[in-house]
Formats: structure tokens, sequence, C-alpha cells
């Protein structure tokens, strides 16, 4: 059996009615093979074990095949450490999760193009009144919002501004000085335990009324997240004001792809839902089998169950890179200290709503109404329940060699908060509806060639990420910030935690990966660990869409999942810093998730020799 099992062989594995299929076992798992491994619920020929488990290296088990989880193998393989990923879905990327029904080209090289945040063309429909050109500029009168004399004019920006303008700019000094954390938790331990809507009422700092309050909130965010701790939402405007907007040509998913290529997909056992995690302590003195082994020092004894079967694997370590929803709802794990088992139940987790719609024509990209400007990118704001629409940034090319306003596109209608979980009631067919009659009043008047909505729209795919297993984003009430941070992120023995939610950046890509980089600092002892640079895996062929089953017919990127029930999240900027030097860069390049001073830029290059 050990000729099975690729090295170093101390991996056993059981099934019920002897071990014949163990070699099944061992193809699913080569590479981070400590162990002892349990197939189905039999475990008669325990005699057949070896005596005493011993491991000559570090094993470590990665719990969830999202970015938090590829980054941290990513960073052991550069090191040299055994890992294997256990991903509970069929899919690596989670969050990420758009899809094609349209051509291109896998070895494509992975390339950055802008991503539009806003455009002249994006409009505001709020209160009834529509208002064409940058949200920025709105003012309560502009839209009918009553509020006290002095404050009709000013601007939503400027309000903004007087209320956070000189903590943003002491959190980008402290980016260019290399003190991002410590300036973080400095704000943090003033502003963490009010709302961001008890901020800005409060005399001392900007002493707005709640009508003005609740005027900002409704243009520039979404229903009730000012209720979050202020710094949660201070941290959302400073990721916000990042100059530089990049996605990843032809859909975001080619970035987890990517990693997952590169990480090698023997090292990843997809459909293995972790059920099970149990601490067995060291016992070198025990030489008869029994169940559990006994073993040299301390192993994590880690459960699966999927359609490769149950599966029960030993590790030195455990790395649980998991939404704090799914960590919580583990069947079976050891008690944490009460700080740790507190701050993952309090971790807030906000609801998102999305509905992709593909249309017969990019509509929005043209117009013929006197005083009306076209849409090329950014997104709109209502106070409809469909919130925020998003125009594409993909196929946006002035010199005329992008997409066509009469070539097919896909709109995306966005709530969150409160706003996503009045949709979460509706059948598909009533939110399609629904987001159909918003999008009518929005256009109303407004299209050419007498068409409608309706009469434009081809499909539609939403997802309700609340009843998803990752449910949605993760983020703080007022007082709870630190302890979530501080106390979520620590290690539990051999058992570690990643995820967007344990970085300072909640929501990003790249605060997942920032979580990763934590976590493997951590383990190593606090090792000075580099992010990855450029030319790490330079070499290594990057093809990353070899497994998908579909057929390609053009080539707009169609950012919605072709299944009805759960959609993907459209393709989207992460927040990016791009040096002149850097952006040239050819050759076999996995882009660099890099840290500056706290501070924590993605910087996605992917690019794959041609
Ligand atoms: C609607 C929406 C829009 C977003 N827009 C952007 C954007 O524009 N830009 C940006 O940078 N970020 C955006 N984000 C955030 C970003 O996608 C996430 O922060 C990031 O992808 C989270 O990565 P993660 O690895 O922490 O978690 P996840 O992506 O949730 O990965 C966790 C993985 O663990 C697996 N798992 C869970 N439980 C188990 C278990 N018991 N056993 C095994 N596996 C398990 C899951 O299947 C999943 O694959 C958005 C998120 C959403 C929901």
């Amino acid at each position: 059996m050990a000729a099975n099992i690729k090295s170093p062989p101390t991996y056993v594995g059981i099934v019920p009615g002897g071990i014949a299929s163990i070699s099944q076992m061992a193809s699913i798992i080569k590479s981070p093979p400590t162990c002892v491994g349990i197939v189905g619920d039999g475990i008669t020929p325990i005699s057949q074990m070896a005596s005493t488990i011993k491991s000559p290296s570090m094993d470590v088990a990665i719990v969830g095949g999202g970015i938090a989880g590829l980054y941290t193998a990513l960073l052991l393989k550069r090191e040299n450490i055994n890992f294997h990923i256990f991903e509970g879905s069929g899919r690596v990327g989670d969050h990420i999760r758009p899809h094609y029904l349209n051509l291109f080209n896998p070895n494509d090289p992975i390339k950055l193009i802008d991503y539009v945040l806003s455009s002249d063309g994006n409009d505001l429909h709020i209160n009834g009144v529509k208002r064409h050109g940058s949200v920025d500029a709105v003012t309560p009168r502009s839209v009918k919002w009553g509020v006290p004399a002095k404050y009709q004019d000013q601007t939503v920006k400027d309000l903004m501004t007087t209320a956070i303008g000189s903590l943003l700019d002491e959190l980008r000094r402290a980016v260019e000085n290399n003190t991002f954390e410590s300036k973080f938790r400095e704000i943090a331990a003033k502003y963490d335990g009010e709302s961001f809507r008890a901020y800005l009422m409060n005399p001392e700092n900007s002493g707005y009324p709640a009508s003005v309050v609740n005027f900002m909130e409704t243009v520039l965010s979404q229903t009730n997240n000012y209720a979050l701790s202020m710094v949660e939402v201070l941290m959302q405007s400073y990721d916000f004001s990042t100059r530089d907007w990049k996605t990843i040509d032809q859909g975001m998913n080619r970035l987890p792809e990517a990693m997952e290529a590169l990480i090698g997909r023997d090292d990843i056992t997809y459909g293995a839902r972790v059920q099970r995690l149990s601490v067995i302590q060291p016992d070198p003195e025990v030489t008869t089998m029994e169940w559990p082994p006994k073993v040299d020092k301390e192993k994590i004894m880690v459960t699966t169950t999927g359609y490769n079967g149950a599966l029960t694997l030993f590790f030195d370590k455990v790395v649980m890179a998991v939404p704090p929803a799914a960590l919580k709802m583990l069947a079976a794990r050891p008690r944490w200290s009460p700080e740790k088992e507190m701050a993952i139940r309090s971790m807030f987790i906000v609801p998102l709503y999305k509905m992709g719609m593909r249309f017969k024509r990019r509509f929005w990209e043209s117009t013929s109404i006197p005083g009306m400007k076209p849409s090329f990118g950014g997104q709109s704001t209502t106070d409809l329940p469909i919130r925020w629409i998003v125009f594409p940034s993909y196929g946006l090319k002035v010199d005329g060699t992008g997409l066509k306003p009469d070539d097919t596109g896909v709109l995306v209608v966005y709530a969150w908060m409160t706003d996503a979980t009045l949709w979460t009631p509706l059948t598909a067919v009533e939110r399609r509806s629904l987001a159909i009659q918003n999008l009518e009043e929005v256009y109303h008047g407004r299209l050419d060639r007498g068409e409608t909505i309706a009469s434009l729209l081809i499909e539609t795919t939403d997802a309700v990420w609340a009843e998803a297993n990752s449910t949605g984003d993760s983020f703080a009430l007022p007082g709870q910030l630190l302890d979530c941070l501080d106390n979520g992120r620590k290690a539990e023995g051999n058992i570690y935690f990643a995820g967007e939610h344990l970085s300072y950046h909640h929501t990003w890509i790249s605060g997942a990966a920032e979580s990763a980089l934590f976590v493997v600092r951590d383990m190593l002892g606090n090792k000075k660990i580099e992010p990855l640079k450029d030319n790490v895996f330079s070499g290594h062929p990057v093809s990353t869409r070899m497994s998908l089953p579909f057929k390609f017919e053009h080539a707009d990127p169609l950012l919605v999942d072709a299944d009805p029930v759960e959609y993907s999240h459209r393709s989207r900027a992460v927040p990016v810093h791009l040096g002149e030097d850097e952006a040239s860069r050819v050759g076999p390049i996995l882009g660099c998730l890099r840290s500056g001073g706290g501070r924590f830029h993605t910087r996605v290059v992917l690019e794959h020799h041609a």
C-alpha cells in the first residue's frame, strides 16, 4: 500500500471491507501525505496500519479554496512545505464566480484592464428625481432631500471630506511611512466604539443632523451601512479612494484559476467539505494500534465528506481559510477560547444580492437623447430595490476596436446590507420581474428605437449570497472590530485562521490574500515572509481555462453564472497600485499581491508567455 502513496509513506487508508480502495484514496490525495486515512465508516483492518505515525516534515491542511486558501498554498509552496487543499465545492475561488458563455482563448495572457469606477453617463435616480452625471456632485437640493438650509447646497463629496478627509489623509501618510498598522490601531482605539452614523452626528466630529446622514448614506452607500463600526466605513472609503482601478481582462476568475494551476490540481481535493476537526495528542509510548492512532507529535485529524466519500486525514497544522459562517457551522471541532468563539460568532455578516442581466445590445453605451451621455463603465445609483446598476468595463476601447453598442452586453444590479435582505423572500421569477420594472423606471423615455428593457433582455441570473454557503461579506459592528480581528486571527494551537474577514481590507480579494500572509508568517514563527513576487513561478505554464466545459462564441465575457440560482459576482476591480516598471514587465509572471507598509496593494498582473 505504501507504494501507492507518494512521499513520505506514512499514509494509511482504511475502507469498509478491506483496504482495496486505498489506492483510490492515494490517487485523490497525492502529495500532502502525513497520515492515516479512513474512508467510510469501517475501521476493521486497523492492524495493517503503521504502528506509530511519524512524519518527517510539516504537513499542512488548508480548508477552503478561496483566495485566502490559494494564496496560503502558494506561500507554503514557495517555502517547500507540504500542503493539501480541501475545497468543499467543485471549484476554487468561491466568491469570485464569473461565468462565461463566450469566446476566449484559454491560452490568452492574463492581463489587467482599467476598471471604470464612474463615467459621465452615470445617473442618480433618488426621490423620483433623475440626475445625470457624477454622484460626487450631488447636493441635497438637487434630489429634493429635506435638510437644514446650510447643508442644502453642499455636495455629498464635500460632506464626506469634511467628516473623514483628515483621517483618510492620515491613513495615506501612514502607508507612505510604513506605519499603516499602528495608525489603523490608533484610529480604531479612538473611534471603533461608535457607528459611522453616530460618528457623523457627533458634534465633536461633523455634527450632521440625521437628515444629512441619511442623504449621504443613500447616495454613497446602501441602507444601514452606516450602522457598522465607524472604522469599517472609514476603510471602505479608504479602499474606494484608491486611484488606479483594474480588473482582469476576460473575468476575475482567471485569478483563482491561475493560482489553482500554479498550485497544481493534484494538491487540491474538490468536493471535500470538512466536517470535523480533532486534536490528537502525542503518545509515543503506545505501540498497539487503535483508533485514533497514536502519534509521535500532536496531529490534527481532519474529516471531510463529499463526492470522494468520507476521508479522515492527519496533519501537523490546519489553516481554516473559510468564512466565519462556515466555521461557525462546522459540525464537530474543538471548543476554542471564549474570545475566539465570540469573534467567530459576532462577525457581522452582510447579505449581498446581485443579478446579471444580459441584453441584446449595450443600450447604455449609446444615446440619441440631447444632453444625455452614454455610460462607458461606472455605475448608476438609485433608491429603488435594485440600488446600483453597474456597467461593464469590458470591451471599452475608445479607438473603435472594442465592443459596439449593438453587441450584446451584461448589466449587473447590486444591493447589499438591508437592501439585499429584502430580495431574499422573493422567488427567482419575482426577482427578475422586479429588476426589469426598476430598470424600466430608470430608463423610461430614454431608450432608442421604441425598445423596452423587457424587449431587449436575453436572460438573467442572480445570486442571493445570504443563501450561499459563504453567505455575504463580513464586517464588524461598533466596538467589535479589533476584538474580531485580533481574536479571530489568533491561532488555536496548530489550527490557524485566514479569510478576508481577518484582514484590514474586509470584502476585498486583496484582504483575503493579506490574511494568508499573516497566517503563514504566524505559522513559521513570525518568519519574514514576503508577498509573492512577480517571477516566483516564472516559467510555470499557466493555462487557466483548461477545464471549462463551454463552447465560447464571441468575445464578450458574460459575467453571470449560467446556473439560474447561484450567481457569480461580476468581475470587478481590486485596489491596485501599478508602477510604470511593473506594468511593463513581460514574461511568465504570477502577479503579486504585495504589502506596502501595511497598506496592501493588490497588484494582479498575471501574464503568461506566448
Ligand atoms: C457580491 C460580491 C462582490 C464582491 N466584489 C469584489 C470586488 O469587486 N473586488 C474585490 O477585491 N473583492 C470583491 N468581493 C470580495 C471578495 O470576493 C472576497 O473578499 C474574497 O474572494 C474572499 O476570499 P476568501 O478566501 O476569504 O473566502 P471565500 O471566497 O468564501 O473562500 C472560502 C472557500 O472555503 C470553502 N469552504 C467553506 N466551508 C468549507 C468546509 N467546511 N470545507 C471545505 N471548504 C469549505 C468555500 O467553498 C470557498 O471556496 C466581493 C464579494 C461578493 C460576495
